[in-house]
């Protein structure tokens, strides 16, 4: 369908969004056909990218920090956003900063955001319909169907790519997708610096199925010219890395965890975290000598407020930083709060532990993380959880029970399995659509079904439940506890669960109105 629609709606740029989205059926027909990541698929951004009036040398104007990694991508986005913001608050630049991450939680715009806030509705609808009707009219006039789009993510990192260009940010922090090499935001040809955080097993449909094939995909997005950086990785991780950057001629430099960065309060004060901030602060400083950042001058018109390092007399050099980190940097780090990753929340006396954790690893990082909190009272203990696919979610699941009952005997009285539908009567926010999923799967919850049993073989004991959508999840939580002055609950196992279980207690009445049922979905 092409021409220009009179306008158009915030709804109308999500429906169409949602659209791009490639179905359960196709997702399968491809898994059932082994097919990896399309090879083509750089070439194939680049034919978008020039479909929207864009070279992909223009990117280079964005400064880009790009950051892929298995686990703490995002996280690592956001300090380093956080460190840009804290020294635009003290030096006046970066004058804007973009950040592009993904999934979001509760709306779509959190994936592109600049100084820190999601783009408005007004901005994202705008921008949304002149990429929509560029491709359209570009497609018409190579005599193409015009309903043929770029999928999803793509048309997101499009969409970012545009926003960006067109509101002059001056930095760009850019999450990878999946994997690097051949991710849509990989079509950046010099990005300010390069960033690898934690590798591990994820995506094998994608990716591969060992640690080398991933850090083959993850080092795609060095680039000659650009510095790059990695924390330390398992030896045939860093061994691929390493060639990777010989091959592409890059000089890649291993980050340990700074001194400095472990004496700063961070959310959670966890092994992993200072990790994901000391190399936040390491592409952070190469952004700074970008802008001529010096931390030993008293930056023009400021007054004496706690973001000026009045005292600090050097320059932000990766070697002298180690004991004590600028102003800047060290409130820029403490002051990130970033979603769904290890989240406290408190709604009467339930208090809530919430993390999107869905690989291996990272769950016993966030059951650890649950585990320590909950082991110190005795209080009701739920657990809610959602994946989508079998094949992942017992292994998942069998991770959280053993984590908890081995490091901290902790164990469930009540279990609950949900979808990633979000409202009752099989409805979702249209933020959260999920075409993807299995219609199936969703309508009898065999899933769910499945995951229960295997969690009662686990631990007889325990009251487990399916819930057919999030909204229902919360319902029953709320029955449980009664005159119980503190009850503990777990929400993981994806961002979707997560999003939506924060949409629903924060009242996120924007999102009742825009919802779409199972049926028309
Ligand atoms: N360096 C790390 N090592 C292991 N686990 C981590 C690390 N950083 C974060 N995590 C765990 O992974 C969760 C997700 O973190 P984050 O969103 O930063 O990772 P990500 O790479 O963006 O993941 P995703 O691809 O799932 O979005 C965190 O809540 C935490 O439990």
């Amino acid at each position: 369908m092409a021409g220009t629609m009179k306008d158009p709606t915030y709804a109308d740029a999500i429906e169409r969004l949602n659209s791009t989205q490639s179905g359960f059926s196709v997702l399968e027909a491809r898994r059932k056909a082994g097919k990896k990541l399309d090879a083509s698929a750089k070439q194939q951004m680049r034919e978008w990218v020039s479909r929207v009036g864009y070279q992909a040398t223009d990117f280079d104007a964005l400064n880009v920090v790009h950051v892929a990694g298995t686990k703490g991508k995002g996280t690592t986005c956001a300090f380093v956003n956080g460190m840009l913001s804290s020294c635009q608050k003290s030096f006046g630049k970066p004058k804007k900063i973009g950040l592009y991450t993904s999934p979001h939680l509760v709306s779509v715009r959190e994936r592109i955001r600049i100084n820190s806030q999601p783009v408005s509705e007004e901005l994202f609808t705008k921008y949304f319909f002149e990429v929509w009707e560029a491709l359209e009219s570009e497609a018409i006039r190579k005599g193409e169907d015009p309903a043929v789009k770029p999928v999803y993510f793509r048309t997101l990192t499009l969409l970012s790519f545009h926003i960006f260009m067109r509101e002059q940010v001056d930095v760009a922090v850019y999450e990878v997708g999946v994997g690097g090499e051949l991710d849509s935001t990989n079509i950046l040809v010099h990005p300010a610096v390069t960033g690898i955080t934690t590798l591990g097993i994820d995506h094998v449909e994608s990716l591969g199925d060992t640690i080398d094939k991933i850090a083959w995909h993850k080092a795609g997005i060095f680039k000659n010219g650009s510095p790059a950086f990695s924390v330390h990785q398992l030896v045939e991780a860093e061994q691929v890395l390493l060639e990777r950057a010989k091959e592409k001629d890059v000089q890649l430099q291993w980050v340990d965890v700074i001194p400095a960065v472990r004496k700063a309060n961070l959310t959670p004060a966890e092994d992993f975290q200072f990790k994901n901030a000391s190399l936040a602060v390491r592409l952070t400083l190469e952004i700074l000598k970008r802008f001529n950042i010096r931390f030993d001058e008293k930056p023009e018109g400021s007054s004496d407020s706690e973001y000026c390092s009045t005292t600090q007399t050097w320059l932000p050099d990766a070697s002298e930083i180690f004991l004590q980190l600028p102003n800047e940097l060290l409130y820029g780090l403490e002051g990130v709060v970033w979603r769904a990753r290890c989240e406290e929340k408190i709604v009467g006396s339930h208090h809530y532990y919430l993390d999107g954790a869905h690989t291996v690893d990272s769950l016993e990082v966030a059951s650890d993380w649950f585990g320590k909190k909950a082991s110190t009272r005795q209080a009701p203990k739920i657990l809610v959880f959602n994946q989508q696919s079998h094949r992942d979610a017992a292994n998942l699941m069998k991770t959280i029970f053993s984590t908890l009952r081995d490091n901290w005997k902790v164990k469930f009285d009540h279990v609950i399995f949900c979808t990633n539908m979000t409202y009752t009567g099989n409805k979702w926010k249209l933020d959260f659509v999920n075409n993807n999923a299995d219609p199936e799967a969703l309508n009898t919850l065999s899933l769910q079904r499945s995951l229960c049993d295997e969690w009662l073989a686990l631990d007889p004991a325990a009251n487990a439940l399916v819930s057919p959508t999030i909204e229902d999840a919360v319902n029953v939580m709320r029955g449980i506890g009664g005159e119980i002055d503190h009850v503990d609950i777990f929400v993981t196992g994806s961002f979707h669960l997560v999003g939506g279980i924060l949409s629903i207690l924060e009242g996120q009445e924007y999102g009742l109105q825009s919802t779409t049922s199972l049926a028309s979905g």
